[in-house]
Formats: C-alpha cells, sequence, structure tokens
C-alpha cells in the first residue's frame, strides 16, 4: 500500500469514528436541550457543557465532511455563549435552542460525498542516507580527486565521461545532486539548453553545480535556467564546492519539523495528525494540557498548535504558561481554533500566542499554513542558535547541550564523550592566505564534523577555530577512534588560496562521562586539557581520558 492509499484509509476511519461519535452527541445534545432549567443560575453549568460541545463540533464537523453541521454548531455555540454572558435562560430562549438543536441533527445527514483526499505533499527535504552525487567529469584525474573529497564528507560519488548517461540520470530519482564540468567544451550553450529541458520534465529541478571558466553574462543566464546553484572555474576549489553542496541540501530542513498538538477532540486531533504526516511533518498530539510542559521538554517542538477552548484550561492561558519560560521564546504558539471572532482572537494573542488558524480548514491549506510556519520558525531558531559561518551551534547553546547530555548519561548510565576540537597554526593560515581562505578552512572542518559524525550528536562553534561535540552512547575510546579518521580525512583535504595549494590539521582532547565514575563536573574543562597535551605533544592528534588518567 503506498503512502498516499495509507493516507486514505487512516482518513476513512478517523471519518467513521467522527459519523458514531455524532451517533451519540447530537441525541445527547438533544436531550440535554429539553432538560435545560429555565432559569439562571440553574442553566449555567449545563449550558456551559453545550458551548463546549458545540465549540468542538463547530471546529471538527468541517474538517470531517459535514460543513453545514458545522456552521449551524457555530452559529448555536454563539447563540449559547450570549446566554451565559447575558446570565439568562428563558423559555424561549430553550425552545429556540431545542429547534436549533433538531436542525443539527438534521444536517447530520448532509455529509459532502467527497472522500477524503491525500494533500499534496509540500517538497521535504529530509533523507536519512548518504546523498548521491553524479559526476560528469572528462578529466581522470580531477574526476578522482573530486570523488575522494567528496567522498570524505559523506557523499556517494558515481562518476560519469559520457553524456549519454545524463539523460537517464535526470529524469530517474537516484541522484541528488550533479556536477558538470563544462570547462574545455565547446558545446558548453547547447548543452545547457538540453540540461535545461530535461530539468523542466522533472518534478523538482536537480540541483546542479557548474565548473566553467565562463563567467559572462549569457552564459550565466543559461546557467540559472538550467538550475545551476554553483558556478566554479578552474582550479576548482574542492572545499568550497563542497560548501556550496551543503548549501543546495539546506541542511536547515534535514530533520522533519516537530509539530505539537494540544486540542481535547482526540478524534480531530488523530485526524490533523494523519494529515500532517503525510506531508513529512512529525506531529505529536497532547490532550491533558497538565503534561504540556514535559511533553515540551521531550519532544523539542517547532511550532505549537494550540486549541483555544478545553475543558478547565484555555488555550490562552496555556501559551502564558509556556512564556512564562525563556526558553520557549523560540516556538510559535499558533491558536487552530474554531473562534472566528475578531475581537476574541485579538484578546486571545494579546494574552499571548503569535497567530491564529481557523477551523475547519481544508487539508492542503492546514499543510501549508502549518509547513511555512515551522519553516519560517526553524530558520529564525537556527538563525539565532546558530553560528553564521558554520551553520553549528554557538557557545551558549553548545554548553547547554553538554550539560543536558551528561545529566543524561548519569541518570541513563549509557556514556558520553565531549571533544574539544582546534585547528593546528590557524594564526598563520590567515597570515598566509588571507581571512577568508582561513574562513573557508573552518566551514570546511565544520561540514566534515557534521557530515562524519552521527544525527544525535551535537556539535558547536565554540570559539574561532574551536569546535565542541557531545558524542552520546559512546566511550572515550570509541569517540577517540572517530575523531581520529576525521582527523585523517581533514588532513587529506587540500585548500587553495590565489597563492598555493595547502593543507591543514587539527588536535583533539575527548573526555568522557562514563563508568565507572559517572563524573558531570569538568568534563569540559578536562577535553581542553586533553586538547592542550594534543597540542603540546605536536598538534596533529586526539588525546582521550583513556590515554592518560593524569594531565
Ligand atoms: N579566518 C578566521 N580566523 C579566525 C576566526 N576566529 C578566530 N580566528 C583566528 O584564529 C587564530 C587562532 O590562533 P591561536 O589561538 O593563536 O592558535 P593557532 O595559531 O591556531 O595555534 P595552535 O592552536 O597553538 O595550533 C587567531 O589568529 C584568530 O584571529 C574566524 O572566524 N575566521
Amino acid at each position: 500500500m503506498d503512502k498516499a492509499e495509507q493516507l486514505h484509509q487512516r482518513l476513512a476511519i478517523l471519518a467513521k469514528g467522527f459519523r458514531a461519535r455524532l451517533d451519540n452527541e447530537l441525541p445527547a445534545l438533544d436531550k440535554q436541550m429539553r432538560e435545560l432549567p429555565e432559569s439562571w443560575p440553574a442553566a449555567a453549568d449545563s449550558l456551559q457543557r453545550t458551548r463546549d460541545q458545540l465549540h468542538k463540533l463547530a471546529g471538527a464537523a468541517g474538517t470531517f465532511g459535514y460543513p453545514a453541521l458545522g456552521s449551524k454548531a457555530h452559529e448555536l455555540e454563539y447563540q449559547v455563549r450570549d446566554l451565559i454572558e447575558q446570565q439568562q435562560c428563558d423559555n424561549a430562549a430553550r425552545q429556540a435552542l431545542i429547534e436549533g438543536v433538531i436542525e443539527l441533527a438534521q444536517l447530520r445527514h448532509s455529509a459532502t460525498t467527497e472522500s477524503p483526499t491525500a494533500p499534496a505533499e509540500p517538497a521535504s527535504e529530509y533523507v536519512d542516507r548518504p546523498r548521491v552525487i553524479y559526476v560528469f567529469e572528462q578529466d581522470d584525474q580531477f574526476a578522482k580527486r573530486l570523488r575522494h573529497t567528496l567522498e570524505s564528507f559523506g557523499y556517494q560519488v558515481i562518476l560519469h565521461s559520457t553524456l549519454d548517461e545524463l539523460q537517464q540520470v535526470l529524469t530517474t530519482d537516484k541522484a541528488d545532486a550533479l556536477i558538470f564540468d563544462l570547462s574545455g567544451g565547446a558545446q558548453s550553450t547547447e548543452l545547457l539548453e538540453n540540461l535545461q529541458r530535461l530539468q523542466d520534465q522533472r518534478h523538482k529541478p536537480l540541483p546542479l553545480i557548474l565548473i566553467s571558466d565562463r563567467e559572462d553574462f549569457t552564459f550565466q543566464l543559461s546557467a540559472v535556467r538550467a538550475g545551476a546553484q554553483g558556478l566554479f572555474p578552474t582550479p576548482v576549489d574542492l572545499t568550497a564546492l563542497e560548501n556550496q553542496l551543503e548549501r543546495c541540501f539546506n541542511n536547515l530542513h534535514s530533520e522533519p519539523f516537530r509539530i505539537l498538538l494540544v486540542d481535547d477532540d482526540e478524534t480531530l486531533a488523530q485526524r490533523y495528525q494523519a494529515v500532517l504526516n503525510s506531508a513529512a511533518m512529525r506531529v505529536e498530539i497532547v490532550s491533558d494540557p497538565r503534561i504540556l510542559l514535559e511533553r515540551m521538554d521531550a519532544f523539542l517542538p517547532d511550532v505549537i498548535l494550540m486549541d483555544i477552548n478545553m475543558p478547565n484550561y484555555s488555550g490562552p492561558e496555556l501559551a502564558q504558561m509556556i512564556r512564562l519560560n525563556d526558553s520557549w521564546l523560540r516556538v510559535p504558539v499558533v491558536y487552530l481554533s474554531a473562534e472566528t471572532d475578531a475581537t476574541r482572537q485579538k484578546d486571545a494573542l494579546f494574552k499571548a500566542g503569535d497567530d491564529f488558524i481557523t477551523k475547519p480548514i481544508s487539508d492542503n491549506a492546514l499543510i501549508n499554513a502549518v509547513y511555512s510556519r515551522a519553516q519560517r520558525a526553524r530558520l529564525l531558531s537556527q538563525a539565532l542558535a546558530r553560528d553564521s559561518l558554520t551553520g553549528l551551534l554557538k557557545h551558549a547553546d553548545i554548553k547547554e547541550q553538554i550539560e543536558i547530555e551528561l545529566e543524561r548519561a548519569c541518570r541513563t548510565r549509557r556514556p558520553v564523550s565531549i571533544a574539544m576540537i582546534d585547528i593546528d597554526h590557524f594564526k598563520s593560515v590567515n597570515d598566509q592566505y588571507g581571512h577568508a581562505v582561513g574562513d573557508n578552512v573552518i566551514r570546511a572542518l565544520a561540514n566534515l564534523l557534521r557530515q562524519r559524525l552521527r544525527k544525535i550528536d551535537r556539535l558547536g562553534r565554540y570559539g574561532g577555530e574551536e569546535f565542541v561535540a557531545v558524542l552520546p552512547d559512546c566511550h572515550a575510546e570509541d569517540a577517540k577512534r572517530i575523531l581520529d579518521e576525521i582527523r585523517v580525512a581533514f588532513n587529506e583535504l587540500q585548500f587553495s588560496a590565489s597563492n598555493g595549494l595547502f593543507h591543514c590539521s587539527f588536535s583533539a582532547g575527548v573526555s568522557a562521562c562514563q563508568a565507572p565514575l559517572w563524573e558531570t563536573s569538568g568534563q569540559l574543562a578536562s577535553a581542553d586539557a586533553r586538547l592542550y597535551l594534543a597540542k603540546s605533544q605536536g598538534r596533529n592528534c586526539i588525546v582521550s581520558t583513556a590515554d592518560t588518567t593524569q594531565v
């Protein structure tokens, strides 16, 4: 069964559940109205309950194919809300409500016949496998060097020297990007036009990086039209090219967006979950607001979708609670609510919360509304927490991650290693080749660490040319082995500057919280002391607590 069929089946099951719910709720509402006391405050509790039920129906019915029933529930909700606000309930009001509920029950048979459709999936950049790069390169020697460099960054490289396979590559989905060397070829414009035609036939253009010495306007325009996202002159600066590849894949989107849905209407929440899941977003539902903060800590949402009216708690109250803690400032709280009254929406936003999505909402509109908010929130959060040169966590954020992982290691009795990594003789790189080339080296090491370490590892730029890596579930010996492999790969990279080619190295110190001591304090200082030792032992090496017990 493909994804669309799975979603269709899931939505059909939830729709059936909603119909069963209507068959219970509508007669119960009718009974409740007939038994409604005709005086205030005797009617207060029952009216409040009725208002909550109608509010839920108004929010859910449209989504499950009952738009007319949803509108009627909305109208009745406002009628009940007025009675509560005016603190009155007489016989005329009760009769009007009974008639309204009868009309509501008749709309039970007015479902739109359309079956739920699988929504269009927004482009998801998430892949959990090595990226496959197709390279068209005539120069065998350069092709090998390019492959070696890209493979050391964790890419899978497939080399081609003939154009025959090009069409095949562009018409299948096997490639994640294409590197094309046009230098020396006389037919470059013609080739780019062919590439553009092939790209046009694709669902999404394949990221293309060109190597060419032409930089005139006509050439650049054809390059862009063919989908080029990078253009490199010869001799190619391979680490700069790798950095461009990394940007093409936009690491910001490398993990699915995480959406926390706070709604007491479980059927509706499950429907939203199925719809958003189908668009590659992860969704957790909180139907009991008392566990909200705990779930936030564990799930780390990009966006919180919050119902406004829940029994005993209001959405704005919960949003205010979230705002009590500064660490959640970056996460937008979006009310997903049947509330259409502009004044009430404004009041809710005034208390706390950032935006409104009004229910009922179509599947595609929901996906687009949530996706765009999550994308923006992730970008903002990355911009705040991440270093602009490398995209890694900044000093304060990596320190926080160290604390979190050390605490977790102690609690779960699973080891965690901390590594401090520092580029050797970096001052002389700057002095000899310039600050911009130095930046390129810093970025290359950041990319290499990111590619070689695991998704669960945390990486930060601790200072200028100094990095910190936190490796959960990893003993000091293993951390040293992994970092040593990265050290060799980094040392093999060839950097280019206007005044020559050069290599760099780094040194690292590793410390671990592991059996038998499970020591949490002083781990960073201990890694730093080992780094100092590595420098004094001649640099380009790793020293870990497993090698020495005393520093
Ligand atoms: N290009 C560039 N240089 C930076 C950046 N941040 C810090 N630096 C430079 O990094 C150099 C660090 O030099 P030092 O701390 O003396 O150490 P080193 O030359 O790397 O020598 P060892 O660490 O002892 O091997 C200084 O020259 C800083 O100016 C940055 O963002 N970009």
